[in-house]
């Protein structure tokens, strides 16, 4: 059987990376077309639909004219295309350094050891709770980080209750908490992490605040 070697993509951009650790960093988006989940919050609705089929050779061209060495690869959700698994290992093997960013409600386990996967596990407020993989958490590595957006304190106490419950501190490199943006006051969300003194870093949406993609 050929493999495919084609991506639904619905576009490709240069920009500061707004989230997980390697915020504040200049970084090249991939974002793949298409999402199995609806968030009630979500600001990507516009790649639920269209896009186009790429070859990954011309995906790895215009990754190349950034002259970046850092790439995410982002949606939609970008597991509901199996292209991306061997498109992330030919990134790998080319030397650059890859992160995914990826809801939680599809197998991580086929990603290539030398990604960084963003884990972003849905809360309730999300309406999408009920999509969570679970198993996905004995897949996780200490290389990996995990994410959880907030939309109010019923969202946090859950957030709180799942990491204490299910010993996700410590199993990743980061768990970063984010309030959704415009609708929970991150300085709440902060007092919230200093009263519980959570192992937990507070993430806002840079890009957000710079006005850019
Ligand atoms: C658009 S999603 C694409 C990747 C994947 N579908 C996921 O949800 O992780 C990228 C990230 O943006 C976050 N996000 C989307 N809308 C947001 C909002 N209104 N406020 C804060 N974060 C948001 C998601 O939770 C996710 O971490
Ligand atoms: N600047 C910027 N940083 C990001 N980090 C994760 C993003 C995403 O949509 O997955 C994103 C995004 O859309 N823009
Ligand atoms: S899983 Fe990601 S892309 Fe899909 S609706 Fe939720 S935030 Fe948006
Ligand atoms: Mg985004």
């Amino acid at each position: 059987m050929t493999e495919t070697t084609q991506l639904r993509l619905t576009e490709i951009f240069y920009s500061i990376q707004g989230e997980s650790a390697a915020a504040g960093r200049p970084c090249v988006f991939v974002r793949l077309s298409r999402c199995n989940l609806r968030c009630t919050w979500c600001d990507t609705t516009y790649s639920f639909k269209g896009g186009d089929q790429s070859s990954f050779d011309a995906v790895l061209e215009e990754i190349a004219g950034y002259g970046c060495n850092l790439v995410e690869i982002t949606g939609g959700e970008p597991l509901l295309q199996e292209a991306v698994l061997p498109f992330m290992t030919r990134l790998c093997d080319e030397g650059y350094e890859v992160l995914i960013e990826t809801s939680g409600s599809l197998d991580i386990s086929p990603i290539d050891d030398r990604v960084c996967v963003i884990m972003d596990f849905k809360a309730p407020g999300s309406g999408m709770v009920d999509k969570n993989l679970w198993s996905n958490v004995d897949a996780l590595q200490s290389k990996d980080e995990l994410k959880f957006v907030l939309l109010d304190r019923a969202d946090f106490d859950w957030a709180v209750e799942t990491c204490r419950e299910r010993e996700l501190f410590g199993r990743v490199k980061d768990v970063h908490f984010s309030p959704v943006h415009g609708v929970l006051d991150p300085s709440l969300l902060a007092e919230w992490i200093l009263e519980e003194k959570l192992p937990v870093r507070l993430n806002l949406q840079v890009h957000k605040f710079l006005g850019v993609e």
